[in-house]
């Protein structure tokens, strides 16, 4: 199995890291952004990836997969094979016809769901996922994760009973990439400053 730092290392040579003055999700900019979706096109990535985050799933109780749409499905569905761990799909949207369902797939009430996402910022799609889920009488208690961006999404969740597991945190895939001359160190120095200034779930912060 590739190294994390391998891992880090074709996630950038892919394209998934973008630097620059960004906009985000609902509007809000930052220096960098990863685009975890590209990895689609790079089957041998995708393994690697859904193997080091099955690794971590091993240590979680868990009868059932779900992945945060749309980026994560795919991640859920391989490790879902590997695993032989059934999945479940939440879908964005109520599906308004036939079975008009909000969740495909087959579970049963309480059984432990393990949820799957590329990318944490402030928790909040990983949020609306659990939500879901708990509404529909599973038991979450964890999430598996490729980034934490360690805006703090960690602790929103973790307010919400959603303990998370990252594979990589900002802060960590930066001083690798710096490690091996991807990035410089004045893109390290910016993003440090701008995880320390936009943090969500406090007062004052900037994003
Ligand atoms: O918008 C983002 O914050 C974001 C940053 C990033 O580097 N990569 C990225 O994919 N995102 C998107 O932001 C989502 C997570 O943001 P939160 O819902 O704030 O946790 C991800 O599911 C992505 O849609």
């Amino acid at each position: 199995m590739s190294t994390l730092k391998d891992l880090a290392v074709r996630l950038f040579d892919a394209g998934a890291v973008q630097l620059g003055d960004i906009e985000a999700m609902d509007g809000r900019w930052t220096p960098v952004y990863f685009d975890f979706r590209i990895i689609v096109s790079h089957p041998e990535i995708m393994m690697a990836v859904a193997v080091h985050l099955q690794n971590l799933a091993t240590e979680i109780n868990h009868d059932i997969l779900c992945g945060v749409p749309y980026a994560a499905l795919p991640l859920a569905a391989v490790m879902s094979v590997n695993t032989s761990t059934p999945m479940i799909m939440k879908r964005k949207e109520t599906k308004q016809y036939a079975t008009k369902k909000i969740i495909e797939g087959v579970y049963t009430k309480n059984q432990n769901c393990l949820v799957v996402e590329d990318v944490v910022t402030s928790g909040g799609s990983l949020l609306e996922t659990v939500s879901t889920l708990r509404h529909e009488s599973l038991t979450v208690t964890h999430a598996v994760v490729v980034l934490d961006r360690e805006q703090g999404g960690a602790s929103v969740l973790k307010a919400n009973g959603v303990e998370l597991r990252p594979l990589f945190t900002l802060r960590n895939l930066t001083q690798i990439l710096r490690d091996v001359d991807r990035i410089s160190d004045e893109t390290v120095d910016v993003i440090a400053e701008h995880i320390k200034v936009c943090q969500f779930g406090k007062k004052d912060n900037f994003c």
